[in-house]
């Protein structure tokens, strides 16, 4: 399986003022466990503010924005060591990949965010994501990183969404303030009941409590994505999960993955047209990818990212799908070997002109 973990603060300072490192070596650990049984893990973590603020011993806190982007300046770097430190340990290297609301929003931006992530996936790095405090001002925010993880098991098409925070789940009522509140196992609908059961902003160090977590399963099992929220100090938690055992509260997925992405390529006019050959016509009804060598004629303007109608010789359009290069430098590689476009362009984004991932056939 394919997995986002999103780490909050919360779990990472496990009630404590700092970074808590013990913590961060037994989820280390989990990770580490899942990988070695196959499976993929991507890795959301917040945490920077709060490791600023350690890192500059404890000033006093402000709460404006310009402080929050100081710490978390500061901070990104303490986190990062300390993951790349522990994942070492286990022999697992890390990226660092920080993301604002404009990279979703951006075709080509989320592109290319999403080809990074994905080869480090086929490296077998862990991506750690987060967003990017120090530069995003509040109107290019995503804002918090339980959206943020939504978003990016978006992105990836991942089978699962695993949010780890302080509390055992979504509950009848916020725990905090009632104790008689009751753990609710299994959501298979998000409706005005649930979303009643929000509540407000969640602790003083967190950003979103549980409103914004529903908000997140909410995106995130609408394009087919299941979501666990669960607590980060139960023993083996984030395994267990996604072994599929019942802990947390489990948001069952409501949309279909194709559904999703389907929408994401036909929600765009698609000025540009591909005139594709006989072969690669049938590649593509074979559910191949399009490649260079097979593209006769390239027609209006576009950019990478884009979505381009495909269209076989009799005219007849095959499908739509996304383009990996610009309208002008596809001009420059089309009926050319893949391995040429490195020479031709001077850069090269893959082999492909329309990945099959990125494509719907009609
Ligand atoms: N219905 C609810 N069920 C569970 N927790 C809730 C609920 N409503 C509000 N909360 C609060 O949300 C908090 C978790 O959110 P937050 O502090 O933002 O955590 P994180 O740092 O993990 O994102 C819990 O500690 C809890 O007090
Ligand atoms: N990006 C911020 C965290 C934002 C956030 O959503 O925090 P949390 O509610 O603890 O997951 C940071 O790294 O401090």
């Amino acid at each position: 399986m394919r997995v986002v973990l999103k780490l909050g603060t919360s779990v990472l300072t496990a009630g404590t003022d700092r970074l808590h490192r013990p913590r961060l070596v037994e989820l280390t650990r989990q990770i580490s466990a899942l990988r070695a049984a196959g499976h993929t893990v991507v890795l959301v973590s917040s945490g920077a503010v709060l490791a600023g603020w350690e890192t500059l011993d404890f000033p006093p806190r402000t709460r404006t924005l310009a402080e929050k982007q100081l710490l978390a300046a500061v901070g990104q770097g303490t986190l990062m060591h300390t993951y790349a430190m522990l994942a070492e340990l286990y022999g697992i290297r890390v990226a660092q990949v920080l993301l604002t609301a404009d990279d979703f929003r951006d075709r080509t931006r989320y592109l290319n965010a999403r080809t990074t992530l994905l080869g480090c996936l086929e490296r077998g790095v862990l991506p750690i994501i987060n967003e990017n405090d120090a530069v995003a001002v509040e109107q290019i925010k995503v804002g918090d990183n339980d959206t943020l993880s939504a978003f990016v098991a978006n992105m990836l098409e991942a089978d699962l969404l695993v949010i780890l925070t302080d509390a055992p789940g979504l509950y009848t009522a916020d725990p905090r303030l009632n104790p008689q509140a009751t753990l609710i196992p299994e959501v298979a609908r998000i409706d005005a009941d649930i979303w009643a059961l929000a509540g407000g902003a969640g602790t003083h160090r967190g950003t979103g409590g549980m409103y914004t977590k529903i908000q997140a399963a909410e995106i995130a099992t609408r394009a087919g994505t299941p979501v666990v929220i669960a607590p980060g100090d139960a023993p083996d938690v984030f395994v267990r999960a996604v072994q599929g055992e019942s802990l947390g509260t489990r948001f069952q997925a409501s949309g279909s993955r194709l559904e999703a992405r389907k929408r994401w390529i036909l929600a765009e006019i698609a000025p540009g047209r591909l005139l594709l050959d006989d072969g690669a016509a049938q590649a593509l009804r074979g559910q191949g990818s399009l490649l260079p060598a097979g593209v006769r004629g390239v027609e209006g303007q576009f950019e990478r990212g884009h979505t381009v109608r495909l269209l076989a010789p009799d005219g007849a359009e095959v499908g739509r799908g996304l383009a990996r290069y610009r309208a002008d430098d596809l001009r420059r590689v089309q009926g050319h070997h893949s391995r040429d476009i490195a020479a031709l362009l001077g850069y090269d984004y893959g082999p492909e002109v329309v990945h099959r991932d990125d494509l719907i056939l009609l």
